[in-house]
C-alpha cells in the first residue's frame, strides 16, 4: 500500500501573489498603466496563465489584439519574479514529517513549467518531491482530474489525499476521486462554506493527522 499527498503550489505551499501581482504589475507598467491591488490580482489566479492574462485584460487597457506578444512578455516578467515568495509556516517541517510517515509527494499546480521551475529552484523546494505537475504538463489542466490523477499515478499510490487552497482544487479533487484538505490561509476568493472539503486547516501542523484521517483509496 503507498500513500500519497499532493500539493497545489500557489497559496498552498508557497505565499506566491507577491511575486505573481509584481510581475502582472510589471506588464501594466511596460504599456504604461497604473498597477492593481494584490488583492485584485489575486482573484485572477487558479486556473492558469491564460485565464490569468485573460482576467486582467479585461480588468485594464490593456490590449487583447496583441495577446500572444502580452503572453511572452508576462512570462518573462513572471519566470523573473521570485524573490518576494516564501513557503508557508511549518510546510517545510511537515513535508519532512510525512516523508518519514512513508508518504510520496507530490504537486499539481496549473503554474506554467517556465515560471514553476523558476520559484521552485529559488526557494530550493522541488527536492522534496517525487512527482511535479505544472500547468503545461499536459494539455488539460485543473481542474480537469488529469493532471492530479496524473500524479498519483506516477507515485504508484493507492491511497491519496490532495491539498489546496481554491474552489478550483476542491473540483479537481472531487472529479479525481481523491479526498481534499482545504488550507483556508492562501489565494481564497470564496467563502470556506462553499468550498466543498474533507478537512480545513490554517496550520500546516494539523496536516499529518488530517491525512492520516482522510486518505482515501485509488
Ligand atoms: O497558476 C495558477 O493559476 C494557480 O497556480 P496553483 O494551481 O499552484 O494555485
Ligand atoms: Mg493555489
Amino acid at each position: 500500500m503507498t500513500r500519497g499527498v499532493v500539493f497545489d503550489l500557489d497559496g498552498t505551499l508557497i505565499d506566491s501573489l507577491p511575486d505573481i501581482a509584481a510581475a502582472a504589475n510589471a506588464l501594466l507598467a511596460d504599456h504604461g498603466l497604473d498597477p492593481l491591488p494584490q488583492k485584485q490580482i489575486g482573484s485572477f489566479v487558479g486556473m492558469g496563465e491564460r485565464v490569468f492574462l485573460d482576467r486582467l485584460i479585461a480588468a485594464t487597457a490593456l490590449d487583447a489584439a496583441d495577446y500572444d506578444a502580452l503572453m511572452v512578455e508576462f512570462i518573462t516578467h513572471y519566470k523573473a519574479s521570485t524573490g518576494l515568495t516564501t513557503v508557508f509556516p511549518r510546510v517545510l517541517e511537515v513535508i519532512q514529517a510525512l516523508k518519514a510517515e512513508g508518504y510520496k509527494l507530490g504537486i499539481c499546480t496549473n503554474k506554467p513549467g517556465g515560471p514553476l521551475a523558476a520559484v521552485l529552484e529559488a526557494i530550493d523546494l522541488a527536492k522534496w518531491f517525487d512527482v511535479i505537475i505544472a500547468g503545461d504538463t499536459l494539455p488539460v489542466r485543473k481542474p480537469d482530474p488529469a493532471p492530479l490523477r496524473l500524479a498519483f499515478e506516477r507515485m504508484e499510490a493507492t491511497q491519496g489525499v490532495y491539498v489546496g487552497d481554491s474552489d478550483v482544487d476542491a473540483e479537481t479533487a472531487q472529479r479525481a476521486g481523491v479526498a481534499f484538505a482545504f488550507f483556508t490561509e492562501g489565494i481564497r476568493t470564496k467563502p470556506i462554506e462553499e468550498i466543498p472539503h474533507d478537512r480545513a486547516f490554517e496550520r500546516f501542523e494539523d496536516l499529518p493527522s488530517i491525512c492520516r484521517e482522510i486518505l482515501r483509496p485509488l
